[in-house]
Protein backbone atom coordinates (compact mmCIF):
# COMPACT_ATOMS: atom_id res chain seq x y z
CA UNK A 1 0.00 0.00 0.00
CA UNK A 2 1.50 3.12 -0.59
CA UNK A 3 1.44 6.61 1.42
CA UNK A 4 -1.58 7.78 -0.19
CA UNK A 5 -3.68 4.67 0.21
CA UNK A 6 -2.40 4.52 3.78
CA UNK A 7 -3.63 8.02 4.43
CA UNK A 8 -6.81 7.56 2.52
CA UNK A 9 -7.49 4.00 4.51
CA UNK A 10 -6.60 5.73 7.94
CA UNK A 11 -9.43 8.57 7.22
CA UNK A 12 -11.83 6.28 6.14
CA UNK A 13 -11.34 4.49 9.22
CA UNK A 14 -11.70 7.79 11.42
CA UNK A 15 -15.13 8.18 9.78
CA UNK A 16 -17.72 8.20 12.64
CA UNK A 17 -20.48 6.64 10.27
CA UNK A 18 -18.60 3.06 10.08
CA UNK A 19 -18.80 2.51 13.72
CA UNK A 20 -22.30 1.82 15.40
CA UNK A 21 -22.61 -1.43 14.55
CA UNK A 22 -23.27 -4.20 17.30
CA UNK A 23 -20.59 -6.41 19.12
CA UNK A 24 -20.31 -9.76 17.36
CA UNK A 25 -17.15 -11.56 18.38
CA UNK A 26 -15.80 -11.13 21.74
CA UNK A 27 -12.16 -11.58 23.08
CA UNK A 28 -11.04 -11.99 26.34
CA UNK A 29 -7.94 -10.30 26.57
CA UNK A 30 -5.70 -11.90 29.83
CA UNK A 31 -3.07 -8.72 30.23
CA UNK A 32 -4.04 -4.90 29.41
CA UNK A 33 -5.55 -3.66 26.16
CA UNK A 34 -3.88 -0.13 25.32
CA UNK A 35 -5.88 2.04 22.90
CA UNK A 36 -3.39 3.67 20.33
CA UNK A 37 -0.03 2.61 19.00
CA UNK A 38 1.33 5.92 19.01
CA UNK A 39 4.67 6.63 20.89
CA UNK A 40 2.68 6.65 23.96
CA UNK A 41 1.22 3.00 23.18
CA UNK A 42 4.39 1.86 22.65
CA UNK A 43 5.86 2.69 25.45
CA UNK A 44 3.54 1.35 27.83
CA UNK A 45 3.45 -2.15 25.88
CA UNK A 46 7.48 -2.25 25.80
CA UNK A 47 7.36 -1.16 29.67
CA UNK A 48 4.93 -3.73 30.01
CA UNK A 49 6.65 -6.47 28.04
CA UNK A 50 9.93 -6.08 29.87
CA UNK A 51 8.01 -6.91 33.26
CA UNK A 52 6.81 -10.18 31.61
CA UNK A 53 2.99 -8.83 31.05
CA UNK A 54 1.84 -9.06 27.38
CA UNK A 55 -0.59 -6.62 26.05
CA UNK A 56 -2.83 -5.97 23.06
CA UNK A 57 -2.86 -2.58 21.27
CA UNK A 58 -6.28 -1.32 19.45
CA UNK A 59 -5.52 0.41 16.98
CA UNK A 60 -7.81 3.15 14.56
CA UNK A 61 -5.32 3.73 12.03
CA UNK A 62 -3.30 1.18 9.69
CA UNK A 63 0.20 1.53 10.93
CA UNK A 64 2.11 2.74 13.97
CA UNK A 65 2.53 6.28 15.46
CA UNK A 66 -0.50 7.55 12.29
CA UNK A 67 -0.47 11.42 13.96
CA UNK A 68 3.53 10.88 12.24
CA UNK A 69 2.63 8.73 9.77
CA UNK A 70 0.11 10.06 8.26
CA UNK A 71 -0.76 13.43 9.85
CA UNK A 72 2.55 15.82 10.04
CA UNK A 73 4.22 17.80 7.40
CA UNK A 74 7.62 16.46 5.54
CA UNK A 75 9.61 19.10 6.98
CA UNK A 76 8.55 18.03 9.79
CA UNK A 77 12.21 17.31 13.04
CA UNK A 78 11.66 16.75 16.55
CA UNK A 79 12.25 19.92 17.75
CA UNK A 80 13.24 18.69 21.10
CA UNK A 81 16.83 17.03 21.27
CA UNK A 82 16.91 13.60 20.59
CA UNK A 83 17.85 12.72 24.53
CA UNK A 84 14.02 14.04 25.58
CA UNK A 85 12.55 12.73 22.75
CA UNK A 86 13.41 8.89 23.79
CA UNK A 87 11.26 5.93 24.58
CA UNK A 88 11.97 3.89 27.90
CA UNK A 89 14.39 0.70 27.48
CA UNK A 90 15.76 1.84 23.81
CA UNK A 91 17.38 4.88 22.72
CA UNK A 92 17.85 6.26 19.43
CA UNK A 93 20.77 5.40 16.90
CA UNK A 94 23.77 7.55 17.61
CA UNK A 95 24.37 7.95 14.65
CA UNK A 96 20.69 9.94 14.52
CA UNK A 97 21.52 14.09 14.67
CA UNK A 98 20.37 15.85 17.28
CA UNK A 99 16.63 16.63 16.33
CA UNK A 100 15.93 13.54 14.40
CA UNK A 101 13.85 13.89 10.75
CA UNK A 102 10.10 12.84 10.83
CA UNK A 103 11.03 9.71 8.76
CA UNK A 104 14.04 9.30 11.13
CA UNK A 105 12.08 9.23 14.18
CA UNK A 106 9.07 6.67 12.63
CA UNK A 107 12.18 4.61 11.31
CA UNK A 108 13.05 4.24 15.30
CA UNK A 109 9.26 3.78 16.23
CA UNK A 110 9.60 0.85 13.77
CA UNK A 111 12.49 -0.64 15.16
CA UNK A 112 10.91 -0.03 18.70
CA UNK A 113 7.98 -2.00 17.60
CA UNK A 114 9.95 -4.69 16.43
CA UNK A 115 12.87 -4.85 19.16
CA UNK A 116 9.89 -5.49 21.60
CA UNK A 117 7.54 -7.65 19.25
CA UNK A 118 4.66 -5.46 19.76
CA UNK A 119 1.99 -5.94 16.83
CA UNK A 120 -1.07 -3.99 17.24
CA UNK A 121 -3.98 -4.60 15.93
CA UNK A 122 -4.65 -2.59 13.40
CA UNK A 123 -8.06 -0.91 11.82
CA UNK A 124 -10.00 -1.51 15.66
CA UNK A 125 -10.98 1.99 16.13
CA UNK A 126 -12.85 1.63 20.04
CA UNK A 127 -15.92 3.30 19.88
CA UNK A 128 -16.62 2.71 23.25
CA UNK A 129 -15.28 1.23 26.50
CA UNK A 130 -17.11 0.70 29.98
CA UNK A 131 -15.84 -1.09 33.14
CA UNK A 132 -18.85 -3.50 33.71
CA UNK A 133 -18.83 -3.50 37.90
CA UNK A 134 -20.98 -6.99 38.21
CA UNK A 135 -17.65 -8.87 35.96
CA UNK A 136 -15.25 -6.31 37.79
CA UNK A 137 -13.90 -6.03 33.93
CA UNK A 138 -13.37 -3.51 31.37
CA UNK A 139 -15.56 -3.98 28.28
CA UNK A 140 -13.61 -2.49 25.15
CA UNK A 141 -15.87 -2.07 21.70
CA UNK A 142 -14.49 -1.19 18.13
CA UNK A 143 -15.70 -0.69 14.91
CA UNK A 144 -14.89 -3.75 13.98
CA UNK A 145 -17.85 -5.18 16.09
CA UNK A 146 -15.66 -6.88 18.58
CA UNK A 147 -15.55 -6.62 22.36
CA UNK A 148 -12.42 -6.71 24.34
CA UNK A 149 -13.03 -8.08 27.75
CA UNK A 150 -9.55 -6.98 29.66
CA UNK A 151 -8.70 -6.33 33.59
CA UNK A 152 -6.85 -3.32 32.68
CA UNK A 153 -7.50 -0.18 29.79
CA UNK A 154 -4.21 1.74 29.02
CA UNK A 155 -6.15 5.19 27.59
CA UNK A 156 -3.19 6.35 24.71
CA UNK A 157 -4.97 7.84 22.55
CA UNK A 158 -3.10 11.36 22.46
CA UNK A 159 -3.50 14.79 23.13
CA UNK A 160 -3.41 15.11 19.21
CA UNK A 161 -6.71 12.84 18.10
CA UNK A 162 -8.50 14.98 16.17
CA UNK A 163 -8.01 18.22 14.66
CA UNK A 164 -9.00 21.60 16.13
CA UNK A 165 -10.70 23.65 13.30
CA UNK A 166 -12.68 26.38 13.84
CA UNK A 167 -16.37 27.46 13.09
CA UNK A 168 -16.31 30.75 10.62
CA UNK A 169 -19.17 32.72 9.45
CA UNK A 170 -19.08 32.34 5.53
CA UNK A 171 -16.46 29.22 5.14
CA UNK A 172 -18.59 27.66 3.00
CA UNK A 173 -18.75 30.99 0.39
CA UNK A 174 -14.88 31.14 0.74
CA UNK A 175 -14.29 28.85 -2.64
CA UNK A 176 -10.38 28.17 -1.66
CA UNK A 177 -8.65 25.28 -0.29
CA UNK A 178 -9.03 25.51 3.38
CA UNK A 179 -7.07 22.62 5.38
CA UNK A 180 -5.96 21.68 8.83
CA UNK A 181 -2.38 21.33 9.69
CA UNK A 182 -2.92 17.96 10.43
CA UNK A 183 -3.44 17.35 6.38
CA UNK A 184 -0.65 19.92 4.98
CA UNK A 185 2.47 18.27 3.49
CA UNK A 186 4.31 20.40 1.51
CA UNK A 187 4.29 24.27 0.67
CA UNK A 188 4.53 22.78 -2.95
CA UNK A 189 0.79 22.87 -3.84
CA UNK A 190 0.74 26.53 -2.90
CA UNK A 191 3.52 28.46 -5.21
CA UNK A 192 2.82 31.40 -6.08
CA UNK A 193 -0.61 31.87 -4.02
CA UNK A 194 -1.38 33.96 -0.90
CA UNK A 195 -1.92 31.77 1.97
CA UNK A 196 -3.65 32.48 5.20
CA UNK A 197 -2.46 30.44 8.17
CA UNK A 198 -4.86 30.44 11.01
CA UNK A 199 -2.76 29.83 14.53
CA UNK A 200 0.72 30.71 16.11
CA UNK A 201 1.93 27.53 17.48
CA UNK A 202 4.64 25.60 16.39
CA UNK A 203 2.61 23.95 13.30
CA UNK A 204 1.82 27.42 12.32
CA UNK A 205 4.95 28.73 12.41
CA UNK A 206 6.98 26.28 10.34
CA UNK A 207 3.94 26.07 7.64
CA UNK A 208 4.58 29.73 7.02
CA UNK A 209 8.32 28.90 7.10
CA UNK A 210 7.71 25.82 4.75
CA UNK A 211 5.38 28.28 2.44
CA UNK A 212 7.84 30.79 2.09
CA UNK A 213 10.57 27.89 0.66
CA UNK A 214 7.99 27.10 -2.08
CA UNK A 215 7.43 30.51 -3.31
CA UNK A 216 4.44 31.34 -1.97
CA UNK A 217 3.07 33.99 0.06
CA UNK A 218 1.99 33.41 3.57
CA UNK A 219 -0.03 35.65 6.30
CA UNK A 220 0.24 34.59 9.92
CA UNK A 221 -3.06 35.01 11.97
CA UNK A 222 -2.15 36.13 15.54
CA UNK A 223 -5.09 36.47 17.82
CA UNK A 224 -3.15 36.51 21.24
CA UNK A 225 0.07 36.70 22.96
CA UNK A 226 3.13 34.05 22.24
CA UNK A 227 6.61 32.99 23.32
CA UNK A 228 9.18 32.72 21.40
CA UNK A 229 12.03 31.01 21.94
CA UNK A 230 14.82 30.50 19.52
CA UNK A 231 15.55 26.42 19.52
CA UNK A 232 19.03 27.26 20.71
CA UNK A 233 20.64 29.56 23.11
CA UNK A 234 24.33 29.78 23.94
CA UNK A 235 25.27 26.50 21.83
CA UNK A 236 22.48 24.74 23.63
CA UNK A 237 18.97 23.52 23.02
CA UNK A 238 16.68 26.01 24.69
CA UNK A 239 14.74 23.06 26.17
CA UNK A 240 18.02 21.51 27.17
CA UNK A 241 19.13 24.25 28.98
CA UNK A 242 16.25 25.45 30.75
CA UNK A 243 15.81 21.80 32.32
CA UNK A 244 19.23 21.89 33.30
CA UNK A 245 18.96 25.32 34.89
CA UNK A 246 15.53 24.38 36.91
CA UNK A 247 17.85 22.24 38.57
CA UNK A 248 19.47 25.14 40.24
CA UNK A 249 17.13 27.69 40.03
CA UNK A 250 13.48 28.77 40.71
CA UNK A 251 11.23 29.17 37.43
CA UNK A 252 10.57 32.84 37.81
CA UNK A 253 14.31 33.22 37.18
CA UNK A 254 14.87 30.48 34.62
CA UNK A 255 12.30 32.04 32.60
CA UNK A 256 13.68 35.85 33.25
CA UNK A 257 17.19 34.40 31.80
CA UNK A 258 15.42 32.73 28.76
CA UNK A 259 13.54 36.31 27.90
CA UNK A 260 16.41 38.21 28.05
CA UNK A 261 18.83 36.10 25.97
CA UNK A 262 15.55 35.43 23.62
CA UNK A 263 15.58 39.60 23.76
CA UNK A 264 19.08 39.40 22.58
CA UNK A 265 19.23 37.12 19.61
CA UNK A 266 15.71 37.61 18.20
CA UNK A 267 15.01 41.23 19.37
CA UNK A 268 11.68 42.66 20.88
CA UNK A 269 9.25 40.37 18.91
CA UNK A 270 6.45 43.34 20.09
CA UNK A 271 7.87 45.35 17.18
CA UNK A 272 6.67 42.25 14.46
CA UNK A 273 3.04 42.61 15.94
CA UNK A 274 4.31 39.44 18.63
CA UNK A 275 3.01 40.40 22.07
CA UNK A 276 4.23 38.20 24.75
CA UNK A 277 2.33 36.82 27.32
CA UNK A 278 2.72 38.09 30.89
CA UNK A 279 3.59 34.92 32.34
CA UNK A 280 7.02 33.88 31.30
CA UNK A 281 7.42 30.47 28.92
CA UNK A 282 7.82 28.06 30.77
CA UNK A 283 5.52 28.93 33.82
CA UNK A 284 2.65 29.34 30.87
CA UNK A 285 3.86 26.00 30.06
CA UNK A 286 3.26 24.68 33.00
CA UNK A 287 -0.13 26.36 33.84
CA UNK A 288 -1.59 26.04 31.06
CA UNK A 289 0.25 23.68 28.47
CA UNK A 290 0.71 26.52 26.21
CA UNK A 291 3.98 25.44 24.59
CA UNK A 292 6.44 28.21 23.45
CA UNK A 293 7.46 28.32 19.90
CA UNK A 294 11.00 27.19 19.65
CA UNK A 295 11.41 29.18 16.30
CA UNK A 296 13.81 27.68 13.43
CA UNK A 297 14.08 30.46 10.86
CA UNK A 298 10.19 32.10 10.91
CA UNK A 299 10.72 34.87 12.94
CA UNK A 300 13.70 35.91 10.46
CA UNK A 301 10.87 35.83 7.74
CA UNK A 302 8.60 37.89 9.98
CA UNK A 303 11.20 40.48 10.33
CA UNK A 304 11.79 40.62 6.01
CA UNK A 305 8.45 41.26 5.35
CA UNK A 306 8.16 37.95 3.63
CA UNK A 307 5.22 36.82 6.50
CA UNK A 308 2.34 39.42 6.97
CA UNK A 309 1.12 39.48 10.95
CA UNK A 310 -2.68 39.82 10.92
CA UNK A 311 -5.15 39.67 13.55
CA UNK A 312 -7.73 37.35 14.08
CA UNK A 313 -10.86 36.65 11.37
CA UNK A 314 -14.03 37.91 11.47
CA UNK A 315 -15.97 36.34 8.55
CA UNK A 316 -15.24 34.73 5.48
CA UNK A 317 -16.66 35.91 1.68
CA UNK A 318 -15.76 34.48 -1.84
CA UNK A 319 -11.53 34.21 -1.76
CA UNK A 320 -11.98 36.87 0.92
CA UNK A 321 -10.80 37.63 4.19
CA UNK A 322 -12.49 40.08 6.42
CA UNK A 323 -10.52 40.52 9.74
CA UNK A 324 -11.78 41.88 13.03
CA UNK A 325 -9.72 45.03 12.83
CA UNK A 326 -11.92 46.09 9.55
CA UNK A 327 -9.25 44.99 6.86
CA UNK A 328 -10.46 43.19 4.32
CA UNK A 329 -7.57 41.21 2.04
CA UNK A 330 -8.10 38.39 -0.92
CA UNK A 331 -6.18 35.00 -0.43
CA UNK A 332 -6.39 31.71 -2.22
CA UNK A 333 -6.00 29.55 0.38
CA UNK A 334 -6.24 29.38 4.28
CA UNK A 335 -4.58 26.76 6.75
CA UNK A 336 -5.55 25.89 9.62
CA UNK A 337 -2.91 25.57 12.59
CA UNK A 338 -5.35 25.90 15.42
CA UNK A 339 -3.72 22.68 17.40
CA UNK A 340 -5.78 19.31 18.29
CA UNK A 341 -7.97 17.68 21.18
CA UNK A 342 -8.20 14.64 22.63
CA UNK A 343 -10.97 12.50 21.89
CA UNK A 344 -11.32 10.07 25.76
CA UNK A 345 -14.98 11.90 26.08
CA UNK A 346 -16.22 10.37 22.82
CA UNK A 347 -15.43 6.47 23.46
CA UNK A 348 -14.48 6.37 27.14
CA UNK A 349 -17.58 5.92 29.38
CA UNK A 350 -16.54 7.01 32.49
CA UNK A 351 -16.83 9.62 35.44
CA UNK A 352 -13.83 9.78 37.28
CA UNK A 353 -10.26 9.93 35.75
CA UNK A 354 -10.72 11.43 32.67
CA UNK A 355 -12.24 15.44 32.40
CA UNK A 356 -15.39 15.85 29.94
CA UNK A 357 -14.69 18.78 28.98
CA UNK A 358 -10.81 18.53 27.69
CA UNK A 359 -10.47 15.13 27.43
CA UNK A 360 -7.49 15.31 29.85
CA UNK A 361 -7.28 13.41 33.56
CA UNK A 362 -8.36 15.69 35.79
CA UNK A 363 -5.51 14.88 38.84
CA UNK A 364 -2.20 17.54 37.61
CA UNK A 365 1.12 16.54 36.35
CA UNK A 366 3.17 13.84 38.07
CA UNK A 367 -0.43 12.18 38.84
CA UNK A 368 -2.44 11.66 36.20
CA UNK A 369 -1.28 8.15 34.94
CA UNK A 370 -3.76 6.30 37.27
CA UNK A 371 -7.46 5.74 37.92
CA UNK A 372 -9.44 3.21 39.60
CA UNK A 373 -10.70 -0.03 38.44
CA UNK A 374 -7.49 -0.53 36.14
CA UNK A 375 -8.08 2.12 34.30
CA UNK A 376 -4.49 3.92 33.30
CA UNK A 377 -3.61 7.15 30.79
CA UNK A 378 0.03 7.56 29.09
CA UNK A 379 0.81 10.59 27.13
CA UNK A 380 -1.51 13.53 28.61
CA UNK A 381 0.98 15.71 30.54
CA UNK A 382 1.27 17.92 27.87
CA UNK A 383 5.14 17.30 28.43
CA UNK A 384 5.64 15.76 25.14
CA UNK A 385 7.18 12.10 24.60
CA UNK A 386 9.23 12.61 27.41
CA UNK A 387 6.36 12.99 29.75
CA UNK A 388 4.60 9.62 27.92
CA UNK A 389 7.80 7.42 29.10
CA UNK A 390 7.59 8.69 32.55
CA UNK A 391 3.74 7.48 32.32
CA UNK A 392 4.47 4.15 30.81
CA UNK A 393 6.88 3.00 33.26
CA UNK A 394 4.44 4.25 36.21
CA UNK A 395 2.18 2.60 34.56
CA UNK A 396 3.90 -0.82 33.90
CA UNK A 397 5.51 -0.92 37.52
CA UNK A 398 1.83 -0.77 38.68
CA UNK A 399 -0.09 -3.48 36.55
CA UNK A 400 2.86 -5.75 38.02
CA UNK A 401 2.22 -5.47 40.93
CA UNK A 402 -1.58 -6.60 40.31
CA UNK A 403 -0.70 -8.85 37.77
CA UNK A 404 1.71 -11.15 40.16
CA UNK A 405 -0.41 -10.80 42.94
CA UNK A 406 -3.20 -12.01 40.48
CA UNK A 407 -1.41 -14.58 39.16
CA UNK A 408 -0.47 -15.97 42.36
CA UNK A 409 -4.23 -15.66 43.89
CA UNK A 410 -6.02 -15.98 40.85
CA UNK A 411 -9.31 -14.44 41.45
CA UNK A 412 -11.17 -14.62 38.70
CA UNK A 413 -12.86 -17.30 36.91
CA UNK A 414 -11.70 -17.79 33.62
CA UNK A 415 -14.92 -19.73 32.80
CA UNK A 416 -16.82 -16.65 33.59
CA UNK A 417 -15.86 -15.46 30.61
CA UNK A 418 -16.40 -15.70 26.32
CA UNK A 419 -14.14 -16.95 23.91
CA UNK A 420 -10.23 -16.57 24.68
CA UNK A 421 -8.09 -14.42 22.37
CA UNK A 422 -7.10 -14.92 19.25
C1 LIG B 1 3.44 18.15 14.66
C2 LIG B 1 3.81 17.64 16.02
C3 LIG B 1 5.15 17.59 16.41
C4 LIG B 1 5.51 17.17 17.69
N1 LIG B 1 6.84 17.16 18.05
C5 LIG B 1 7.21 16.76 19.27
C6 LIG B 1 8.59 16.74 19.67
O1 LIG B 1 9.47 17.11 18.91
N2 LIG B 1 8.91 16.31 20.90
C7 LIG B 1 7.95 15.90 21.78
O2 LIG B 1 8.29 15.50 22.89
N3 LIG B 1 6.63 15.90 21.44
C8 LIG B 1 6.25 16.34 20.21
N4 LIG B 1 4.92 16.37 19.87
C9 LIG B 1 3.92 15.97 20.87
C10 LIG B 1 3.23 14.64 20.48
O3 LIG B 1 2.14 14.61 21.30
C11 LIG B 1 4.13 13.43 20.59
O4 LIG B 1 5.16 13.51 19.66
C12 LIG B 1 3.52 12.04 20.35
O5 LIG B 1 3.09 11.77 19.03
C13 LIG B 1 2.44 11.71 21.32
O6 LIG B 1 2.26 10.33 21.27
P1 LIG B 1 0.92 9.62 21.67
O7 LIG B 1 1.13 8.16 21.43
O8 LIG B 1 0.50 10.07 23.02
O9 LIG B 1 -0.17 10.19 20.66
P2 LIG B 1 -0.29 9.96 19.10
O10 LIG B 1 1.03 9.96 18.46
O11 LIG B 1 -1.32 10.90 18.63
O12 LIG B 1 -0.86 8.46 19.01
C14 LIG B 1 -2.16 8.12 19.40
C15 LIG B 1 -2.65 6.94 18.57
O13 LIG B 1 -3.95 6.58 19.03
C16 LIG B 1 -4.76 6.27 17.91
N5 LIG B 1 -6.16 6.45 18.31
C17 LIG B 1 -6.80 7.62 18.61
N6 LIG B 1 -8.07 7.38 18.93
C18 LIG B 1 -8.26 6.04 18.85
C19 LIG B 1 -9.37 5.18 19.10
N7 LIG B 1 -10.56 5.66 19.49
N8 LIG B 1 -9.20 3.85 18.92
C20 LIG B 1 -8.00 3.34 18.52
N9 LIG B 1 -6.92 4.10 18.28
C21 LIG B 1 -7.04 5.44 18.46
C22 LIG B 1 -4.29 7.24 16.85
O14 LIG B 1 -4.64 6.79 15.55
C23 LIG B 1 -2.79 7.29 17.10
O15 LIG B 1 -2.08 6.34 16.32
C24 LIG B 1 4.52 16.77 18.59
C25 LIG B 1 3.17 16.81 18.19
C26 LIG B 1 2.82 17.25 16.93
C27 LIG B 1 1.37 17.32 16.54
N1 LIG C 1 8.45 19.11 16.58
C1 LIG C 1 8.03 20.25 16.15
O1 LIG C 1 8.78 20.97 15.56
C2 LIG C 1 6.60 20.64 16.31
C3 LIG C 1 5.90 20.41 17.47
N2 LIG C 1 4.56 20.70 17.57
C4 LIG C 1 3.82 20.42 18.82
O2 LIG C 1 2.55 19.87 18.48
C5 LIG C 1 1.55 20.33 19.37
C6 LIG C 1 0.42 21.03 18.60
O3 LIG C 1 0.93 22.23 18.04
P1 LIG C 1 0.04 23.16 17.12
O4 LIG C 1 -0.55 22.33 16.05
O5 LIG C 1 0.86 24.33 16.75
O6 LIG C 1 -1.17 23.58 18.07
P2 LIG C 1 -1.20 24.56 19.35
O7 LIG C 1 -2.40 24.18 20.12
O8 LIG C 1 0.10 24.57 20.03
O9 LIG C 1 -1.42 26.00 18.70
C7 LIG C 1 -2.63 26.36 18.13
C8 LIG C 1 -2.61 27.85 17.88
O10 LIG C 1 -3.80 28.22 17.20
C9 LIG C 1 -4.35 29.37 17.80
N3 LIG C 1 -5.78 29.37 17.55
C10 LIG C 1 -6.70 28.45 17.92
N4 LIG C 1 -7.92 28.79 17.47
C11 LIG C 1 -7.76 29.96 16.79
C12 LIG C 1 -8.65 30.82 16.10
N5 LIG C 1 -9.96 30.55 16.01
N6 LIG C 1 -8.16 31.94 15.54
C13 LIG C 1 -6.86 32.24 15.63
N7 LIG C 1 -5.96 31.46 16.26
C14 LIG C 1 -6.41 30.33 16.84
C15 LIG C 1 -3.96 29.28 19.24
O11 LIG C 1 -3.96 30.57 19.76
P3 LIG C 1 -4.55 30.96 21.19
O12 LIG C 1 -3.40 30.88 22.10
O13 LIG C 1 -5.04 32.32 20.96
O14 LIG C 1 -5.65 29.99 21.51
C16 LIG C 1 -2.54 28.71 19.13
O15 LIG C 1 -1.61 29.71 18.91
C17 LIG C 1 2.27 21.28 20.33
O16 LIG C 1 2.57 20.56 21.47
C18 LIG C 1 3.53 21.66 19.58
O17 LIG C 1 4.58 22.03 20.41
C19 LIG C 1 3.91 21.24 16.50
C20 LIG C 1 4.57 21.51 15.34
C21 LIG C 1 5.99 21.28 15.18
O1 LIG D 1 6.27 19.54 21.70
C1 LIG D 1 5.59 19.70 22.67
O2 LIG D 1 4.46 20.13 22.65
C2 LIG D 1 6.04 19.40 23.99
O3 LIG D 1 5.20 19.29 24.82
C3 LIG D 1 7.48 19.34 24.29
C4 LIG D 1 7.74 20.25 25.41
C5 LIG D 1 7.57 19.95 26.72
N1 LIG D 1 7.95 21.04 27.45
C6 LIG D 1 8.33 22.03 26.63
C7 LIG D 1 8.79 23.29 26.92
C8 LIG D 1 9.16 24.08 25.86
C9 LIG D 1 9.03 23.60 24.56
C10 LIG D 1 8.56 22.33 24.29
C11 LIG D 1 8.21 21.54 25.34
Amino acid sequence: MDYCEREQEGKRLHDPLISGKKAERCVWVPGPVIVGAGPSGLAAAACLKEKGVASVILERSNCIASLWQLNTYDRLRLHLPKQFCELPLMGFPSNFPTYPTKQQFIRYLESYAEHFAIQPRFNEAVKEAEFDSSLGLWRVKTTTATEFVCRWVIVATGENAEAVVPEIEGTGEFGGTIKHTSLYKSGGEFKGKKVLVVGCGNSGMEVCLDLCNHNATPSLVVRDTVHILPREMLGKSTFGLSMWLLKWLPIQLVDRLLLIVSWLMLGNTSRFGLDRPPLGPLQLKNLSGKTPVLDVGTLAKIKSGHIMIRPGIKRLRRHTVEFVDGRIEKFDAIIFATGYKSNVPYWLKEGDMFSKEDGYPKKPFPNGWKGENGLYAVGFTKRGLLGASMDAKNIAKDIERCWKAEAKHSTFSLSLLPQSVS
